[in-house]
């Protein structure tokens, strides 16, 4: 059988079989004959030892497409990071460090906006504006309105997404959403408080539907600078490229040089203010980082 690793506690793999039945398994083998150490998130092989208690042994990981570190996870399909269109408003400079920490590591990111019901459309348009033209998908949803709901669905539909964003966003009210059986069994309060309970311990997917696993991060808010070169910054911001052209030197990091495409496109508002001052930001913090 083939299944996936939805938690692991104590020396005990949790083997979702893609259908919600759940293997409590050992690893028995896989260390001494690979050294490699079992992630949540990996695809297995796996044998059933009793059906009744769904008790079963991994036999074989199966190869990793990737795994991140923070946290920790394989095989992470999309990162959907949520903020609110209003209370709290978004926190523009960490949504563009989350977006180059998964562009370092290849993850495709989907960026939602919840709370539309709060925000006024000229700013949901501008955001759009802005990250539409970074090359991000942008969506505008309210779970208290119940509106965008099957469109989170249809983006979540077979694939292990993590779920980030900062405190008071809603990230639990879409979760107890789209994961109606659980939200019933536990009530939306003691849902969060089992929610509050796992982030002291380990990472751990939960399962949506047919194929479909999601993984709540937490810490969000207190996310570290990236570790890379200063001057390769510049490639995870892609709008700046087009204007590249007007720099006078080949390897421009846009900052100090006289002469910069980047630079004048911001002027121009053809690069939105907010993403090239978190650009600057960031650069700033990478070359101080690189000083010690
Ligand atoms: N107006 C409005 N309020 C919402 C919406 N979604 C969630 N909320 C409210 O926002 C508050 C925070 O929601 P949570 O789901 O607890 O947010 P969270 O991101 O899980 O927050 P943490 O647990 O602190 O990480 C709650 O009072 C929700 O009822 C929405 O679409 N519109
Ligand atoms: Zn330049």
């Amino acid at each position: 059988m083939t299944g996936k690793i939805i938690k692991g506690i104590a020396g005990f793999y949790y083997v979702n079989d893609g259908e919600n039945r759940v293997y409590q398994c050992r690893a028995k083998g896989v260390f001494r004959n690979r050294k490699i150490k079992p992630l949540v998130g990996d695809n297995v092989e796996f044998s059933v030892l009793d059906d009744e208690t769904l008790e079963g042994n991994i036999d074989e990981i199966l190869p990793r497409k990737n795994a991140l570190v923070r946290p920790a996870v394989a095989n992470v399909d999309q990162a959907m990071v949520l903020f609110a269109l209003a209370q709290p408003s978004p926190n523009l400079n960490l949504l563009d460090r989350f977006l180059v920490m998964m562009a370092m590591e290849a993850v495709p990111v989907v960026i939602c906006f919840n709370k539309a019901d709060l925000g006024d459309r000229a700013m949901a348009d501008a955001y759009r504006k802005i990250y539409e033209g970074a090359g991000y998908e942008v969506h505008f949803i309210s779970v208290r309105k119940e509106t965008g709901m099957e469109q989170v669905r249809s983006l979540l539909r077979g694939r292990t997404t993590v779920l980030a964003g900062p405190s008071g966003v809603g990230k639990s009210s879409l979760t107890n959403r789209i994961q109606p059986e659980a939200s019933m069994e536990t009530g939306g309060i003691s849902r969060k408080i089992e929610r509050g309970k796992h982030t002291t311990r380990h990472s751990e997917l939960f399962f949506v539907e047919k194929d479909t696993y999601m993984m709540d991060t937490p810490g969000f808010s207190s996310m570290y600078t990236p570790d890379m070169e200063a001057s390769g910054l510049k490639d995870f911001f892609p709008e700046f490229e087009a204007y590249e052209e007007g720099c006078r030197f080949l390897g421009c990091v846009h900052i100090g040089e006289r002469v910069c495409g980047v630079k004048a496109a911001v002027n121009e508002d053809k690069i939105p203010q907010s993403r090239y001052e978190n650009y600057r930001l960031i650069y700033e913090e990478l070359k101080q980082k690189r000083r010690y």
